[in-house]
């Protein structure tokens, strides 16, 4: 469904992705993994059309989608959460979840089938939510607008670990209902929990990749570690 064929991408005269391939086939869940600062929020950028591509191409869906705007690849069911999820803290939990689009309102109690804490905080400032209530937000938000794909940067970073288990339960049924994910995330053990294949990053190049399962479980934490 997601074709990336040797990128380049970056910033100004910088270049930060260094020819990237990757796919994320339908029904899967595809992790990205690497250190801090070799280039997996600019490969989401680029893939979000937020960061330009210099060179290669992106393919969603069997349509070449380099030269559309962030909002075109959004109406294609490109869904994205951000790192620090994004969400208007002067704004109610309601309000977050209405802001793109007035007409989702019935798949609001969808959303809360995956989310049943966000029923109950309808009407608080999404500013007052706990940071793991936040990034419930952000997922939900995401997911109102029926996405195709779901890119998620880092969304357990800095959570506790019961949330951490509410949004791996979230993933596994976002899956099973057609929703295909790709996440850059650190923590290992969620990825074997309900990842399909991975691919590690270094210096803006895609150095590994594998199965995610018992086996390949080692190397990708001696990948992360070295
Ligand atoms: N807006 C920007 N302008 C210029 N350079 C940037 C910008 N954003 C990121 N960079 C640089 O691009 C490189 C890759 O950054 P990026 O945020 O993609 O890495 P990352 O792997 O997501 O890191 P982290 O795990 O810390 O989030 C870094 O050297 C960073 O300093």
């Amino acid at each position: 469904m997601l074709l990336i064929n040797n990128v380049y991408s970056g910033y100004a005269d910088s270049i930060v992705l260094h020819g990237i391939s990757l796919r994320v086939d339908k029904n899967s869940i595809v992790g990205i993994i690497g250190r801090n600062g070799v280039g997996k929020t600019t490969l989401l950028k680029t893939i979000l059309g937020i960061v330009k591509i210099k060179m290669g191409e992106i393919w969603f869906e069997e349509k070449l989608i380099n030269s559309l705007k962030p909002y075109e690849r959004a109406e294609l069911g490109i869904g994205y959460v951000p790192q620090g999820r994004g969400i208007f803290p002067q704004l109610t939990v309601a309000e977050n979840l209405l802001i793109m689009d007035k007409n989702v309102k019935n798949r609001i109690e969808e959303v809360f089938t995956l989310f049943p804490k966000l029923k109950v905080l309808m009407k608080r400032k999404g500013g007052s939510l706990s940071g793991g209530e936040q990034q419930q937000l952000a997922i939900a938000r995401a997911l109102i607008k029926t996405p195709k794909l779901l890119i998620l940067d880092e969304p357990t970073e800095g959570i506790q670990p019961s949330v951490v288990e509410t949004i791996v339960s979230a993933l596994y049924e976002i899956k099973k209902r057609g929703i295909s994910v790709l996440i850059v995330e650190q923590n290992l053990d969620l990825l074997l929990e309900i990842g399909d294949y991975y691919y590690f990053l270094d210096s803006g190049h895609v150095v590994d990749e594998g199965v995610i399962n018992e086996e390949s479980y080692p190397t990708m934490c001696r990948l992360l570690m070295v």
